[in-house]
Parts: C-alpha cells; structure tokens; sequence
C-alpha cells in the first residue's frame, strides 16, 4: 500500500478518536517532571459533542493538544479513526492529520495580522487543494454565518465572534473529523458566546463533526455536550452524559464544580438545549 493512499477508517466503524492510558509529563527542570495527564482513557464517536472540563491546571489543554497531534504524548495511545497516531509513518500523518482541527480561545491571535480572511483562505486550499475544493470562501462564509463582504477584512477589522467563526470556517474547510474547541467562547460576550456554541451545534448537524470541547464553564458545557470528562490533577474522576454528570455528580470534586456555578446559569444552559436560534449573518 502507497504510504500516503491508505484507507481511513470511516466514522462509522470506529470512533473518531479513541485515547488509551494517556500520559503526559513535562520536564521542569535537570531532575524533576510534572505529570500534567495521568492515564486518561476518553473517545469521541462520529458527529459527538464531548466535554472535558476541570479546574485550571487540571491538564484540559495538554489533553486537547495530545489528541490533536500538537503536543506531547509520554504514553498510552491516541487513535484517530482507528489509527494509532504513534505508529504512522509521516506520508500516514500528514493525510490523517487534516481531519483533527483545532479552535483556541483567542481567534485574534490564531489569525495572521497581515492576511485578510480571503488572502488565509487562500493559502489554506494552497496546502490542500484537493480537500479544500468543496467549497467556494462565499459558502463557507455563509456556512459560519458571515456576510461575505468580510472577506476582504484583516484580523483586526473584525469583531471577537466574527473572528471566531473565521477560525471556525477556516477548520471547516479542510472538512475535519473533529473539532478540538479549547475553550472557544471564553474571550467573547455572553451574546457572541450563545451564537458561537449555536454555531457549532448546528454545524455538527449539517456536517456529522465531532467535538472535543475543553471547558472550565459547566454551563457552556451542559449547553452544547453530549457527554463529559471530569478532570482532575490530570486524571478523569468522572464521566457520563452531561445532563447526569452535571445534574447528580457522583464524585466530591464534580460536586464542588457544580456547586460554584450559580444555580441559574445552570437551568438557562438546560433550557438552551432545546433548539437553537443560530443567529442570521453579521
Ligand atoms: N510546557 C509545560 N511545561 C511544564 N508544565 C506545563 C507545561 N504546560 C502545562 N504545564 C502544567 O501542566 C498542568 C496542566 O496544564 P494544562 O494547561 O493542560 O491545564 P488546563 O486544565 O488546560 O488549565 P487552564 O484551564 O488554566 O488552561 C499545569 O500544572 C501546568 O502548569
């Protein structure tokens, strides 16, 4: 078999990403290391929404990156649609590599000062012309809900959110498996913030992407996740649908997660679940 013609296994024969006794550490000095994941063990089935969510320094970020390719792996196994990322040759991991795209939480400073949307957009399909030929930049404009005469903007011409969904049209278009979100809403305005997750929810209906959403917002969470990791000190102590795991946690540290969000946040991101107004082009 060619190295890089080898078949990608669909979504529906295995999950989109299967993590298996992951560990991370980082070296911190000569002698000492930070164990930032410790044996986390999660998957993401085709067109899911998963959370991870957990304090700060509970390890969220360093989770995402392992399962996007981006940030190391000390041990266990990652697979990507059946595919254990360590075990690829490179021509392998440049063709699967596109189906993982990742969100960060500053769209301002993911996007290059210089470059106008259309202009990165551009460069984009340069890299991937035959992955990225589905779609013309005026409908995946639209697809994002931008009007498409913000093509022509720089970065800082644009709002939080609209930059946020140029982050987000700029993943769509190498048609990804999975979305890896690390928290995506947290710079913008509540408002923004309702438009964005509305977004993603309705891009998982009309495109069957999964998601890996990395939060410290339960609320965010419960609004837009199927189910839900609990991380803590860089292991999972809790997991099920969110709607169980948010609402009747079983282990203490959940609990005190829940406790701290004021008890109205939570209601309102329940009652969001229902269907979702995504907002019309801005
Ligand atoms: N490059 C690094 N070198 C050393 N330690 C690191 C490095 N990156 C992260 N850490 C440590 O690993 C732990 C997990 O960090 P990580 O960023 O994954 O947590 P997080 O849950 O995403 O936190 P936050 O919500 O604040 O982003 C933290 O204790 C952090 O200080």
């Amino acid at each position: 078999m060619k190295g890089d013609d080898f078949p990608i296994t669909t979504a529906e024969e295995a999950p989109v990403v299967e993590v298996d006794g992951l560990t991370v550490r980082y070296r911190t000095g000569a002698r000492t290391r930070h164990t930032a994941v410790d044996g986390v063990s999660l998957r993401v089935e085709g067109g899911e929404i998963v959370g991870v969510v957990g304090e700060s320094g509970s390890g969220k970020t360093t989770l995402g990156m392992a399962v996007a390719g981006l940030g190391p792996r000390t041990a266990g196994e990652i697979r990507v649609l059946g595919r254990d990322l360590a075990a690829l040759r490179p021509a392998e991991l440049r063709r699967l590599r596109p189906e993982v795209q990742v969100i960060f939480q500053d769209p301002h400073g993911s996007l290059d000062p210089r470059q106008s949307v259309r202009s990165g957009l551009r460069e984009l399909r340069g890299l991937q012309p035959e992955r990225t030929s589905w779609v013309s930049d005026e409908e995946l404009m639209a697809q994002v809900r931008l009007a498409p005469d913000l093509l022509g903007r720089l970065p800082h011409q644009l709002s939080g959110g609209q930059a946020q969904r140029v982050c987000i049209a700029r993943a769509l278009l190498l048609r990804p498996r999975l979305l890896v979100a690390d928290e995506p809403t947290s710079g913008l305005d509540v408002s923004v913030q309702a438009e964005v997750l509305g977004l993603l929810l309705r891009l998982r209906e009309t495109t069957g992407v999964s998601v890996l959403f990395v939060s410290h917002d339960l609320s965010v969470v419960r609004r837009i996740c199927d189910r839900v990791y609990v991380m803590l000190h860089g292991r999972v102590v809790e997991e099920g649908p969110a709607a169980r795991v948010l609402e009747d946690p079983v282990h203490d540290y959940t609990r005190r997660l829940v406790a701290a969000v004021p008890g109205r946040r939570l209601r309102a991101a329940h009652a969001a679940r229902e269907p979702q107004n995504t907002g019309s082009p801005t």
